[in-house]
């Protein structure tokens, strides 16, 4: 999506933040001495009042860095939001989304597919900067799917495909964002070797799916599943480190036919997020 007024118009920011805004530029023009408009003060007023109501459809919009585009995501900012993890914006997802834009060059005209892509602002971020020949989106929560598909309607101005055939029912939606081809499938780690995927994917990424030990079993199967499906296929994991054992209970339940190597973090901030916790990369391969 590219970042212009109409963008704004169309996908209005959270009431608050708008609110912070006018009143922050109020407060510099005062400063100055300037007169300020009554518009601004009945637009306050308005802001006030519709923050109240309360009804709007809020969304976030995420500047690319080094250029015009960026990614507009849907949502009210909760953390557990409709009874599901998937619904919010999560450190490690931006912290993957930096790591993906500054090793570009490991993700250029390649497959990848993410597990667990919860509002989809990683998958869109790769789909939009770093020229990946494919970007398959995936979740095992209805409600997040929903919310996929919605925010690649949102980001994707080409005609959108609407799929789910008798021959590949998790497979939700098909586009393109310029030249990489977008799809979001419903792959549930209990039962991923049952999914249908198109191609086979040459990356897979996810972040912030390592938190919950009673999924391990299912995650496990399923990143040794998709390990084997391609020779030399890697995974990169970014994982927000809340508790050191549970990260080893991962790996611990991956076995020893897997290797893991932890991955410098991106050196920069290209979004701006909350860092609450470190964020730790890994790179997963298969040992022959
Ligand atoms: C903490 S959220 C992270 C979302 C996103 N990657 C991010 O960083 O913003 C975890 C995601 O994993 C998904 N998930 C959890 N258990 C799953 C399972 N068994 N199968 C498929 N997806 C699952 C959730 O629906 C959610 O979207």
């Amino acid at each position: 999506m590219t970042f212009e007024l109409e963008t704004v118009h169309k996908y209005p920011v959270k009431i608050s933040l708008q609110k912070w805004f006018l009143k922050y530029l109020m407060d510099k023009l005062e400063a100055c001495s300037c007169d300020i408009s009554e518009k601004f003060f009945y637009l306050y007023c308005d802001l006030l009042q519709r923050e109240k109501e309360n009804q709007e459809a809020q969304y976030h919009h995420f500047p690319l860095p080094s250029s015009n585009k960026c990614i507009i995501i849907k949502g009210d900012g909760n953390f557990l939001s409709g009874g599901t993890t998937g619904l919010s914006l999560w450190q490690a997802g931006f912290a993957l989304a930096e790591w993906c834009l500054e090793n570009r060059e490991r993700i250029v005209g390649k497959t990848v597919l993410e597990l667990g892509s919860g509002c989809g602002f990683t998958g869109m971020a790769i789909a939009a900067g770093c020229s990946a020949k494919q970007v398959i989106m995936t979740d095992g929560h209805k409600k997040v799917l929903q919310q996929l598909v919605e925010t690649v309607n949102i980001n994707c101005s080409e005609e959108i495909i609407e799929v789910g055939s008798e021959d590949n029912q998790d497979l939700l939606l098909k586009t393109c964002v310029e030249e990489t081809a977008v799809s979001v499938l419903n792959l549930p780690w209990e039962n991923s070797s049952d999914v249908k995927i198109e191609e086979p994917p040459e990356l897979i990424i996810a972040a912030d799916v390592v938190y919950d030990p009673s999924s391990f079993k299912d995650l496990s199967k399923t990143l040794l599943n998709l390990l084997a499906r391609t020779e030399g296929v890697e995974v990169i994991l970014a994982c927000t480190l809340r508790n050191e054992d549970t990260l080893n209970g991962l790996f611990a339940t991956l076995g020893d036919q897997v290797s893991v190597i932890e991955e410098q973090p991106p050196g920069k901030d290209y979004f701006v997020y909350e860092h609450q916790f470190p964020v730790l990369f890994f790179r997963l391969t298969l040992l022959s």
